[in-house]
Formats: C-alpha cells, sequence, structure tokens
C-alpha cells in the first residue's frame, strides 16, 4: 500500500490503512461476496515514509461467510489488525433501519474549503487565524465534506457530541464493484470521526489523538463517491479516551453502513491571552 493524504500528526491516516487491509482481504475472496464487517485495532503508529505491506490470512471459507485476518505490517511489525467478513447475498423478510435524520441537501450547503475562503475574506480576521485557515485549506485530503452545522471557528462554545456532514470520495469512481465502495467507505469513515467526542470541550485542544480501534457493518449497496450523510455521535467519553459512532446513509434515506471508534484522547487546556 501506497500513501496518499497524510495528517500533520505525520502518522499514517487510520482509515487509509484500514481501507487498503479491506482490499487485501477483498482480493482473496470470490466475486459473489460482500463485505458485510470488519474490526480492526491500531497497534502502532504507521510510517509515512515507507509503504505498507498487508498479510492476509484466510481463516474460513464457509458457505455463506467468509472471514479473512489481515496485518498491516511495516518495519516488520504489525501496525494494525483487522478481521473482515464477507458473505454471499442472503435476501431475508427481516429487514428493518432507524430513519435518517431530516437535513437540507448538499447541494444547498457549503464545503469546508468554501467555509474557511469565505471566512478568510473577512477583513477583521485576525494574522494568527489566517495562517490557520491557511494551513487546513493546503490540507488537501481526498475527500470532499458539506458539514450541516458549519462550525463557527474559533469559537469556544460547548455542543454536544453530536455532527452532521455530507460526505464523498473526491473524482469518479462509477458504479465498479461494491467491495471497492466498502473500501473507500472504510476511509472515508475514519476522517473528522473521533473529532465528535471533543465537541463538548472547545475550553481543551487535543494534544495526542489517535483511533484505537474501528469497526465497520455494511448494509447495502451504495457509492462512495456520491453524496453520503454522515451521523456521528459519542456517547461516552472518560479514562483519556472517546468513544464515537456513526451512520453513513445514502442520500435517499437507506442506511449504508454502522461504525463504532474508540480513540485515545489526551488534552490540554487552550490558552488565551490574557485580558489585562
Ligand atoms: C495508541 C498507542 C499510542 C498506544 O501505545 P502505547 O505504547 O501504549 O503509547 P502511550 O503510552 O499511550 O504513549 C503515546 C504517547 O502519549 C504520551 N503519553 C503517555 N501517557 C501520557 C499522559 N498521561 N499524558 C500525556 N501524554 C502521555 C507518551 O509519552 C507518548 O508520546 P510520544 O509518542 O512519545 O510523543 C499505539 O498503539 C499507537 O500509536 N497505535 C496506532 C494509533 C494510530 O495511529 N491510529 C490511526 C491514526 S489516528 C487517525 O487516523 C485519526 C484521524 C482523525 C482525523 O484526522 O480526523
Amino acid at each position: 500500500g501506497t500513501h496518499h493524504w497524510i495528517p500533520r500528526s505525520q502518522r499514517l491516516f487510520g482509515g487509509q490503512i484500514i481501507g487498503q487491509a479491506l482490499v487485501a482481504a477483498a482480493k482473496s475472496v470470490s466475486d459473489n461476496l460482500y463485505a458485510h464487517s470488519l474490526h480492526c485495532y491500531f497497534v502502532r503508529a504507521g510510517d509515512p515514509k515507507v509503504p505498507v505491506l498487508y498479510q492476509v490470512d484466510r481463516i474460513r471459507d464457509g458457505r455463506s461467510f467468509t472471514v479473512r485476518s489481515v496485518r498491516a505490517i511495516q518495519h516488520g511489525q504489525p501496525i494494525l489488525i483487522c478481521q473482515a467478513s464477507f458473505q454471499m447475498l442472503q435476501p431475508s423478510p427481516l429487514q428493518h433501519q432507524f430513519t435518517m435524520p431530516v437535513v437540507p441537501p448538499p447541494e444547498d450547503l457549503l464545503t469546508v474549503e468554501e467555509l474557511i475562503r469565505l471566512y478568510l475574506s473577512k477583513p477583521d480576521l485576525a494574522e494568527k487565524y489566517k495562517l490557520g485557515l491557511n494551513k487546513l485549506l493546503a490540507n488537501e485530503v481526498p475527500i470532499e465534506i458539506k458539514p450541516v452545522n458549519p462550525p463557527v471557528f474559533y469559537k469556544l462554545t460547548a455542543s454536544e457530541p453530536k455532527n452532521l456532514f455530507w460526505v464523498r470520495a473526491r473524482g469518479y469512481i462509477g458504479e465498479g464493484n461494491m467491495k471497492l465502495h466498502c473500501c473507500v467507505a472504510a476511509y472515508v469513515s475514519d476522517f473528522a470521526f473521533l473529532g465528535t467526542a471533543l465537541l463538548p470541550y472547545p475550553g481543551y485542544r487535543a494534544q495526542f489523538a489517535a483511533s484505537l480501534d474501528h469497526a465497520m457493518w455494511f448494509h447495502s449497496t451504495f457509492r462512495s463517491d456520491e453524496w453520503m450523510l454522515y451521523e456521528c455521535e459519542s456517547p461516552w467519553a472518560g479514562g483519556s479516551r472517546g468513544l464515537v459512532q456513526g451512520r453513513l446513509w445514502r442520500r435517499d434515506g437507506v442506511l449504508a453502513a454502522s461504525c463504532s471508534q474508540e480513540g485515545v484522547l489526551r488534552v490540554k487546556p487552550v490558552t488565551r491571552p490574557s485580558k489585562l
């Protein structure tokens, strides 16, 4: 595996490692099998200077379900362990899902880049904020995001640990095969996910944040290069960790995938200049 976007932390983006691990697992199963879940642990930081080797163990080929175990390796040591399970299509009368939240369509909302440009155009914006916003703009990620409730940059207001945004992979993937869309969704699902746990704490900034584990369940067909609504919430934080859960919705209201993640979150208070 080679690298795309590298986060500022200079450790490999977790979503990239999961997505590539799923590519590796999917290559070892037959075409009539579809990914339905994966469970991963991030055990070491990924090194952006070298590629990643994905080693797949064929755990079991069953009649309906097939399980693979993948180790992502760098410098001879695992950085991620991932179990992925595939199933042949087996329709059933048992079928239900939650209802997608009602939100404005992506066409009515601005991308993160457009929001940043809007902020940068404000004449009274302090120089130090301009620098930070320009850095964010230069941070070219292969994902497009349209927040439903755009953040007010640099305003220290606590909010509920809930976040809603439209998301899609940049560029055109096409119908392609469903396995590829699942791999791209795995990439997308890790982006800005753990940050949901920090929303109630604007007085603190993350000194060290990294995902510890990530699980996903794929429910229906979808296209990761088309807008999906990512509904994220954090039901709990404690012990220097935060738990986040997410649902990826197709824009027609079909639940495409569910995700869960726990991450280590070590924070320090934001220091504000004295008003005296
Ligand atoms: C999670 C860890 C770090 C756990 O390993 P560990 O040996 O147990 O490490 P550790 O003791 O936690 O140390 C890590 C670091 O935390 C420091 N530390 C330790 N205790 C404290 C403390 N009380 N206060 C403040 N700092 C503390 C340690 O000194 C370590 O710092 P250092 O790395 O030496 O600078 C490791 O397993 C690991 O690195 N796993 C990989 C995690 C990862 O890379 N995940 C994927 C990337 S994260 C991501 O992609 C999310 C992106 C989010 C987004 O951009 O939206």
